[in-house]
């Protein structure tokens, strides 16, 4: 731990990740504004610490422009506080941003639909097909696939210049063994579960992209996919996998990704290279390099 604790300044609270608050700091020595997620690692279980130790690696590795920044994580034994330091996002979460439209009944204009779609599609292309660093002696190879697994839009955050970061690795995986990774105690938001996970309960990168179709889907409509009064229901729903159209004013093109995502087959479901092959998200990636 590089940083003593008083480095930094305590300012706002911002948010609530997963395991615990995040707050706005100012780093004294320049003055440079970041997030910090305090961890209150007291009352937690041993499960739990291991899943925040997992988090904090996955993070470490994870290096890309569409996925927070992880700096550095400060231990406070004192009071038994883990501090994780990530880069701050001005533009906050994408769940404001669609309740922000709702409120105002004023529809997300495509093209911002599609910047958002590309770099969460990097990001999860980064995460799932990522390849190791590599160093002189050993050149980059693939690395197991990280499975998010808990894609929703409180977890997608926009920088000042709308560049989207993805964000809180709380409860992903890293599938180190061949095997699909069994989801031990399904704790995602119940709205993104996927059909797959309803039944036989496997997580696998596929439930990321239905995740991610349900993030697009509710940008366009300002509503999620499948909305139901009981957990029960809302299965159902899931399974039958029948989606109603976009409002009208999106092209064909954002209706048939969006729709391709949200297949209940997961083997029908377009991989994060599919999508990219896509001619609007092309065309999209171009222009944001
Ligand atoms: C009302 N809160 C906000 O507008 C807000 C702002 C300005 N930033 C955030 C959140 C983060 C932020 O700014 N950096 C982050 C890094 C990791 C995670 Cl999991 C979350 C954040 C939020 C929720």
């Amino acid at each position: 731990d590089s940083w003593t604790f008083d480095e930094f300044e305590p300012l706002e609270a911002i948010g609530s990740g997963s395991f615990g608050l995040i707050r706005k700091v100012r780093r004294k020595t320049d003055g440079k504004i970041l997030a910090r997620k305090e961890i209150d690692y007291r009352k937690m279980g041993v499960k739990e610490k291991e899943q925040l130790v997992a988090e904090v690696n996955i993070l470490k590795d994870l290096k890309h422009p569409n996925i927070v920044e992880f700096l550095e994580r400060v231990i406070d034994r004192e009071n038994s506080f883990i501090y994780i330091l990530m880069e701050y996002c001005e533009g906050g979460d994408l769940a404001a941003v669609i309740k922000r439209h709702k409120e105002s009944s004023l529809y997300i204009p495509e093209e911002f639909i599609w910047t958002i779609m590309t770099q969460l599609t990097m990001a999860l292309h980064e995460c799932h097909c990522g390849m190791t660093k590599g160093d002189d002696n050993n050149p980059p190879q693939p690395r197991a696939p990280i499975l998010h697994r808990d894609l929703k839009p409180d977890n997608v955050f926009l920088d000042a210049n709308r560049n989207v970061k993805l964000g809180d690795f709380g409860l992903s995986r890293s599938l180190t063994n061949p095997q699909k990774a069994f989801a031990e105690t399904y704790v995602g938001t119940p709205y993104y579960m996927s059909p797959e996970l309803i039944s036989e309960s496997v997580y696998d990168v596929k439930s990321d992209i239905w995740s991610l179709g349900c993030i697009i889907f509710e940008m366009c409509a300002l509503k999620p996919p499948f909305l139901a009064d009981s957990q029960h229901e809302l299965s159902l729903k899931i399974k039958m996998g029948r989606i109603q159209a976009l409002p009208a004013q999106y092209s064909n093109e954002l209706n048939h990704v969006v729709r391709s995502m949200l297949q209940v087959n997961p083997r029908k479901r377009p991989t994060t290279s599919d999508l990219l092959a896509a001619p609007r998200i092309r065309l999209c990636k171009k222009q944001l390099e």
